[in-house]
């Protein structure tokens, strides 16, 4: 039986995400005692010397690891968006992505390759991989996760089109399930000019190819 249990503070709405105080001590002692019934339900014993500050050490990772809830995609891109005559595509390839899926809680992880067409504003460089922290950073399907990141830049900097394709592993495909160690899943999304063969065709072909 938990006792002291904290229940967050929900005051504010982030992308319809209910906000917490993520590292408010009583959250994560709350938390810990969470995850210290959980190491006696699976048979261990959470008094044995190594597993002692177990509970607060995974509360305070899955903390971390869902902190994409505390973040705002849309106030990231337009805190540095700049008026930029340039009309071809940005591509920003090679980003990892670190997530866990929301059915089993378990990580997926790869890369992330990202495109626009700027109209009339570029937007920062690292603030790209910002907003794949942002989204990924959190309980995910890998499909949703391409889609948001896709609908977050159309919206935020209204380019001529945005292209995401993401490439992961499924640790609940290969450490458990149908343990199949080597599948990779692909996902796409577009908009606009992307949406044109030509375009796509331009965009996979750049980001297949490497740099020697
Ligand atoms: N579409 C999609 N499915 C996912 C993702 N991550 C995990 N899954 C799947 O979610 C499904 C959940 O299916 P269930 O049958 O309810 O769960 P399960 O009994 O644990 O399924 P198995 O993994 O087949 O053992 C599984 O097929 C997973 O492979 C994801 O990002 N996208
Ligand atoms: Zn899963």
């Amino acid at each position: 039986m938990i006792t002291g249990q904290h229940i967050p503070d929900r005051d504010d709405d982030i992308d319809g995400y209910e906000k917490i105080d993520r590292y408010n001590p009583d959250l994560i002692h709350s938390l810990s005692d969470h995850y210290r019934d959980v190491l006696k339900l699976i048979g261990e014993h959470p008094d044995r010397e190594g597993l002692v500050k177990t509970p607060e050490r995974m509360a305070k990772a899955m903390l971390y690891l869902t902190h994409g809830y505390d973040l705002n995609a849309e106030e990231i891109l337009t805190s540095a968006m700049f008026k930029e005559e340039y009309s071809q595509m940005v591509v920003v390839k090679d980003i990892e992505v670190y997530s866990m899926c929301e059915h089993h809680m378990l990580p997926f992880f790869g890369k992330a390759h990202i495109a626009y067409i700027p109209n009339g504003y570029v937007v920062g460089l690292s603030k790209i991989p910002r907003i794949v922290d942002v989204f990924s950073r959190r309980l995910q399907v890998q499909e949703r996760l391409t889609n948001e990141i896709r609908d977050c830049i159309q919206k935020t900097l209204n380019p001529v089109g945005v292209g995401v394709v993401i490439e992961c592993r499924h640790l609940c495909m290969s450490m458990r399930g149908v343990q199949k160690q080597n599948s990779v899943t692909t996902t796409s999304a577009f908009t606009g000019e992307f949406l044109k063969e030509k375009t796509r065709t331009e965009f996979l072909n750049l980001i297949s190819s490497r740099l020697s």
